[in-house]
């Protein structure tokens, strides 16, 4: 029952019971109340008059309202109606979201504009169609059997789905459907709003993509090579087979970056993906970590052996020169294999494992691959116990500086001393610098041992000097992390102040490598370091990068032709025509050369011949401690 007949039923029950009421009144309580029957007709007649003038009255006033309701309000209120319509239409039609009605039975009455222009068909071609003729195949029968029953049982339904244009491409909407109802309850249309997601998935697709690929090369990066990895080993146990870990990475690349910039690094790095790609066979994930270093994962290598072909494949794949920016360059890489199940029992130590065996191929000397042993861990473990050991050894004094004598080829006497730091092992005997200085590197120790040579070795050369031992300069080697650290200079000046060594008689020793770690601060340190009034050489020369450019613009007074080199003297044609180049170079540049390393009488010929100034090696002498260097010594050589 509606409102409205409720109402007027309760009107017409008051205005009963008010009727009886007053009738009782004027046929009972009237004569009670007057005995003259003359005055009582009258007053009955009068009665029965209000009662008539009071209906006709409420008559009209209800009449009143009524014609008010059905003229003004009624009027108003479909002026609003209309107003709604006409503001859900334009909606409607100007919405970006597709809008699509059909009646109960699913056939389609009503689209809007946007459904035109995202699905292709005019209005004419899908009245009376059904929704079924927009879709795409991708989804099976129980999809659309799932959806129509939750919404007949919820009322709505949301989510993906792909639908096809009229053009015939396949898209994806979000899409809402929701079933309207009459006032009985009973569904009369459902409603479909959809909009267009092709761009959000495109996007969703490019964002997957940045999150697991190298933008650079467009190989994996670590994120998807951890999760192939995880997979590949997850795939390997439950088959009992083998997978192998190879990480690779490139030898001095930060050189390239350094001395031929950014861009061409990057190239570089290019380059060398698509090389490592060709040399992969199918089936094997090639991946980017980071930097220069790529990794490899080999599914079910028969054996060890397999993997370390790979690797062999790669060093040698790497060695044809690349073409960048007209010009070749040579590159070299160091490898570590790791092995499931006998390296690694998780995808995450095999990585760690690999690591290891790549640190070992880097310090074998690189260009190399080194598998991951047993004997790799302890390795590692060895070497935290040293650190232990080592800073124990700084605070307890164990560490001693020898001399090595370095002579003047043309007279042969000693023109100045390189300062060689050991470790005087309390178990072990006397540590070489080659087996601790790596550690110290590595562990920051590096700052205070180069500290504690450098001011001993100029407290000792003063004291040779008091001696009145006619020797130019001794020679510390100063270790790339401090080179790196920019207050070089004040602490050296330091040292100076304390012990009171005039700075000509000393010269530091910096590596090639650590110019080029950042050969701009590098080149300020030095000019600082030349303020002081010190002597500067280049160590190892020819072992790095350096361009020639930087060279030229390096205070640097002497060069150190690399033990390397002179070991092939005097047969070797390639050692040959290096030394005579750096030797001719350095005259150019106006520096003094430096050869280190000679064991035999013949390099020291050679070198002398090739108008080579210094001289320093076992043939001379070893490093020793200071009271044990025969300043008389000079060995006889002649020209050839
Ligand atoms: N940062 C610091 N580095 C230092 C310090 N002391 C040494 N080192 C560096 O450690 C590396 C190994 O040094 P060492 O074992 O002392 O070897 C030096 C010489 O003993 C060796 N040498 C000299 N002559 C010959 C030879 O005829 N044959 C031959 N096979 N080896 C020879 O060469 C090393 C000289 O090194 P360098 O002149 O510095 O290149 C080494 O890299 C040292 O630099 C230190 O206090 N701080």
């Amino acid at each position: 029952m509606s409102s409205i007949t409720r109402d007027a039923l309760k009107t017409a029950l008051m205005y009963g019971l008010l009727s009886i009421f007053w009738l009782m009144f004027s046929d009972y309580v009237l004569p009670f109340l007057i005995e003259d029957s003359i005055q009582l007709a009258r007053a009955q007649l009068m009665s029965g008059y209000a009662w008539l003038a009071l209906s006709a009255g409420s008559i009209y006033l209800a009449r009143s309202r009524l014609l008010g309701f059905i003229g003004i309000d009624a009027r108003k209120q479909q002026d609003r109606d209309l107003q709604h319509l006409r503001l859900a239409a334009a909606v409607f039609d100007s919405t970006l979201e597709g809008v699509l009605v059909t009646d109960s039975g699913g056939v389609i009455v009503h689209v809007n504009r946007a459904f035109m222009s995202i699905t292709g068909y005019q209005q004419d071609e899908v009245l009376g169609m059904r929704p079924s003729k927009f879709k795409s195949g991708r989804h099976g029968p129980d999809f659309y059997e799932r959806m129509y029953k939750t919404i007949l049982a919820a009322g709505q339904w949301s989510g993906e789905i792909w639908n096809r244009r009229k053009n015939g491409e396949i898209y994806p909407q979000w899409q809402s459907i929701r079933s309207i109802k009459d006032d009985r309850g009973s569904i009369t249309h459902f409603v479909a709003v959809f909009s267009d997601i092709t761009s959000i998935k495109h996007s969703e697709r490019e964002l997957a993509h940045l999150a697991h690929f190298d933008a650079l090369t467009g190989l994996p990066n670590r994120l998807l090579f951890a999760d192939r990895a995880e997979q590949a080993q997850t795939h390997a146990r439950r088959n009992k087979q083998n997978l192998a870990l190879l990480l690779i990475d490139l030898d001095h690349f930060k050189h390239i970056n350094d001395s031929l910039g950014h861009n061409i690094g990057d190239e570089v790095l290019k380059a060398v993906s698509e090389r490592l790609a060709q040399l992969m066979e199918k089936g094997v994930t090639l991946a980017r970590l980071g930097g220069d270093e790529f990794a490899v994962l080999l599914e079910n290598p028969q054996q060890a052996v397999q993997a370390a072909e790979l690797a062999q494949g790669v060093l040698d794949g790497l060695r044809e020169p690349f073409l960048i920016d007209a010009q070749a360059l040579f590159l070299t890489a160091s490898i570590g294999i790791s092995i499931f199940p006998n390296d690694a029992l998780s995808a995450e130590q095999l990585l760690r494992n690999a690591d290891a065996a790549l640190f070992q191929a880097k310090s074998q000397g690189r260009e190399s691959y080194a598998l991951y042993t047993e004997e790799l861990t302890a390795h590692a473990q060895r070497r935290v116990e040293l650190t232990g050991e080592l800073r124990r050894a700084i605070v307890q004094n164990e560490l001693r500086v020898f001399y090595q004598p370095i002579h003047n080829l043309q007279t042969r006497r000693i023109e100045g001393v390189e300062a060689l730091v050991r470790w005087q092992h309390p178990q072990r005997g006397m540590v070489s610098p080659g087996e601790f200085i790596p550690i110290a590197e590595q562990s920051g120790l590096i700052a205070d041992i180069d500290n504690w040579v450098l001011t001993e070795a100029c407290r000792q050369m003063r004291r040779w000097l008091g001696d009145g031992i006619g020797l130019s300069f001794v020679a510390v080697n100063v270790s790339s992390r401090l080179f790196g650290r920019g207050d070089l200079d004040r602490r050296v000046a330091q040292v100076l102040s304390e012990t009171g060594l005039a700075p000509h008689c000393l010269e530091l020793e910096v590596t090639e490598s650590a110019v080029m770690e950042d050969p701009e601060q590098a080149i300020e340190q030095m000019h600082r370091l030349r303020e002081l009034g010190l002597k500067l050489s280049i160590d190892d020369f020819g072992t790095g990068y350096s361009s020639l450019l930087r060279l030229k613009r390096m205070p640097v007074q002497t060069l150190k032709i690399d033990q390397g080199f002179v070991a092939g003297l005097p047969d070797d044609e390639d050692d040959i025509a290096i030394v005579r180049a750096i030797i001719a170079l350095a005259q150019a540049m106006g520096m003094r050369v430096l050869a280190e390393g000679i064991e035999q009488a013949e390099q020291a010929h050679f070198l002398l011949n090739n108008q080579c100034e210094l001289g320093q090696g076992y043939w001379f002498a070893r490093p020793m401690p200071a009271e044990q260097i025969d300043w008389q010594h000079a060995p006889v050589f002649s020209l050839a």
